[in-house]
């Protein structure tokens, strides 16, 4: 079986190339601009939607049928075409080490996408491992009930918080005690939470 190894890329200003502008390619584009890629789309054709993002300059657009100059520089690349042989022409012209997903042949290709659910800096990814995509899309549906809008605040308190710690607290032990002392659920819904890790902090040091 192929066991996929995770990971999370930092895609900020990379050159990522989407083959095709139907449905499938919108969807992989929403995350890309999240994720502030620079995005060219080739097709002849776009959706109302990609259509908006290349007005806006969000997105740049080849109106033109895929040929293999359009993946040369690109760092990342993603077909969403409705034709085999269109994805199968890219992989031919794509370089071994650059990056490729084929929507409709994940087993020709170098990584596939989870299904994503996030609240501010939480991110969580979800892979069936390309066994059922609709699994991963209710798992990441279910998980709205356990970690709802409030994690957003709260992780970003986490992280403003950690770095203070970790630049601060010289101590191993007290760093440790004190990073997971924040992840604690008091913290979730505390409404006053600098205050609550000065009390700790007050707490844990002069003992
Ligand atoms: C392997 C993978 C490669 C990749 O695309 O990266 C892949 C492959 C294929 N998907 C197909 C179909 C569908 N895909 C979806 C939806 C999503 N597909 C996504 C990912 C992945 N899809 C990767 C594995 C993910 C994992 O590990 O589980 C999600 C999670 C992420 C995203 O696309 O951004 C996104 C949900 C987003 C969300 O959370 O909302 C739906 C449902 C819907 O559209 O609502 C259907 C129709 C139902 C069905 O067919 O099951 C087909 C057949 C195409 C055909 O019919 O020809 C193939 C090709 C094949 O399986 O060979
Ligand atoms: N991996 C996934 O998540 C999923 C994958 N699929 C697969 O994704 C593919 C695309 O699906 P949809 O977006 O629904 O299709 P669609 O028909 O809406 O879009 C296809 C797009 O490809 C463009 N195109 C066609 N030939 C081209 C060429 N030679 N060069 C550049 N662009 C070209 C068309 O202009 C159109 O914009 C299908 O093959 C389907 O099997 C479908 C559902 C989910």
């Amino acid at each position: 079986m192929l066991d996929y190894y995770p990971i999370y890329l930092n895609l900020m200003d990379k050159k990522a190339v989407v083959i095709g502008g139907g449905k499938v390619a919108e969807r992989k584009i929403k995350g890309l601009i999240e994720a502030k890629a620079e995005i060219t789309v080739v097709s002849p054709a776009l959706t109302e939607k990609l259509h908006h993002y290349h007005l806006q300059g969000t997105i740049t657009w080849k109106k033109k049928i895929f040929s293999a100059d359009d993946i040369s520089d690109a760092f990342l690349i993603i077909t969403a075409v409705n034709d085999a042989k269109v994805s199968l022409a890219v992989k031919k012209a794509a370089n071994p080490n650059q990056l490729l997903s084929l929507a409709d042949h994940p087993e020709e290709s170098n990584f596939i996408l989870p299904s994503v659910y996030k609240q501010g800096k939480l991110n969580i990814s979800i892979s069936t491992s390309g066994a059922s995509p609709i699994l991963a899309k209710k798992i990441k549906q279910n998980l709205s009930n356990l970690y709802g809008p409030e994690y957003k605040d709260y992780v970003d308190f986490l992280y403003n918080c950690r770095k203070w710690i970790l630049q601060e607290i010289q101590d191993p032990e007290m760093k440790k005690s004190l990073l997971s002392a924040i992840t604690e659920q008091d913290f979730l819904t505390s409404t006053a939470r600098e205050k609550d890790f000065k009390e700790v902090l007050e707490s844990r040091t002069n003992q």
